[in-house]
């Protein structure tokens, strides 16, 4: 059984798949949602001290309006993070519980990040996918959930070498957007953008140039995404429609830094990035904000 059956199983209350009672926070797919957008994921990282510094970083920085700038603390650091980070930054974090909070040790909920006034949540990393053992379903369900209490959702998918290698890499990932289309409710698409996150790419430094993904066998880098990225949008097109498909946001993680960023942002379908770790670094960070403006 997996952990998403188990919940089901456990008659965790979950809200209604589609069609969900609570209010929506907005009705309209809007196609504004055409602006760049760029994550920066701090996973478990950071002290007091470091945090602070970061944060003076970007503080500092020169960042484009046209962009949408999420940061994602650990959850102890989100509070300090969301007192002294001025906008346009806009802040995240890294997970939710799936469901309204309670009996759940160690859990916080998407009503506890939306009370708070947290805007945006990262649901589905591939580490909490392999590390914590969080299945497609479970994935899927704590994206409509988070979304049904208002917060926005960077949703991630990707596959492992061992996934690509073996030829399974297309089911996986569509099993995995599968699982976040069936629980995500139409209204709810607008709140909503994809990550998709190689595992082979992520902390490896392994981007490749295009005219090297070209000349390889096995496309790696932003050739991968150039080619996921297309399947991802054609995937939405066909299963739940093309107005989604259109407006709908896909970002690239995996080793983006500020040499590769320009070169990335300009690559079709490429609509952001999720950064890890060189979003722990200030200058890199609001290098790769203005990656639109680089000349690759
Ligand atoms: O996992 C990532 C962002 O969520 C990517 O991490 P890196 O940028 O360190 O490869």
């Amino acid at each position: 059984m997996t952990f998403g059956q188990a919940l089901v199983h456990q008659r965790v209350q979950l809200p209604a798949a589609r069609g969900c009672s609570r209010p929506m926070r907005r009705s309209v797919v809007m196609r504004g949602s055409g602006r760049f957008f760029i994550g920066g994921n701090w996973k478990c990282n950071g002290t007091i001290d470091s945090v602070t510094k970061l944060v003076d970083e970007l503080n500092a920085g020169s960042v484009p309006s046209t962009v949408d700038i999420v940061v994602a603390p650990t959850f102890v650091h989100l509070e300090r993070v969301q007192r002294t980070l001025k906008g346009p930054f806009q802040i995240g974090a890294q997970d939710c519980w799936v469901s309204k909070g309670g009996a759940f040790t160690g859990e916080v909920s998407a009503e506890m990040l939306h009370d708070m006034g947290i805007p945006w949540v990262i649901l589905g990393h591939s580490e909490r996918r392999s590390l914590c053992r969080e299945d497609d379903e479970l994935v899927g369900m704590k994206c409509e959930y988070a979304l049904s209490q208002g917060l926005k959702v960077i949703a991630c998918v990707g596959e492992t070498l061992e996934q690509r290698d073996s030829g399974h890499m297309w089911d996986v990932l569509d099993a995995q957007l599968a699982a976040i289309a069936r629980h995500t409710s139409m209204d709810h698409w607008v709140d909503l953008v994809i990550a998709y996150e190689p595992v082979w790419a992520i902390g490896t430094g392994v981007v490749a140039t295009p005219e090297q993904a070209q000349a390889s066998e096995r496309l790696e880098g932003p050739g991968a995404a150039c080619e996921v990225h297309a399947h991802v949008r054609k995937w939405i097109a066909q299963n739940v429609g093309p107005e989604v498909a259109d407006t709908l946001r896909i970002l690239y993680g995996g080793s983006v830094n500020e040499g590769n960023c320009g070169t990335l942002a300009n690559l079709e379908d490429v609509d952001g990035f999720l950064v890890g770790g060189a979003s722990l670094k200030g200058p890199s960070f609001i290098d790769i904000c203005n990656a639109q403006n680089k000349h690759s």
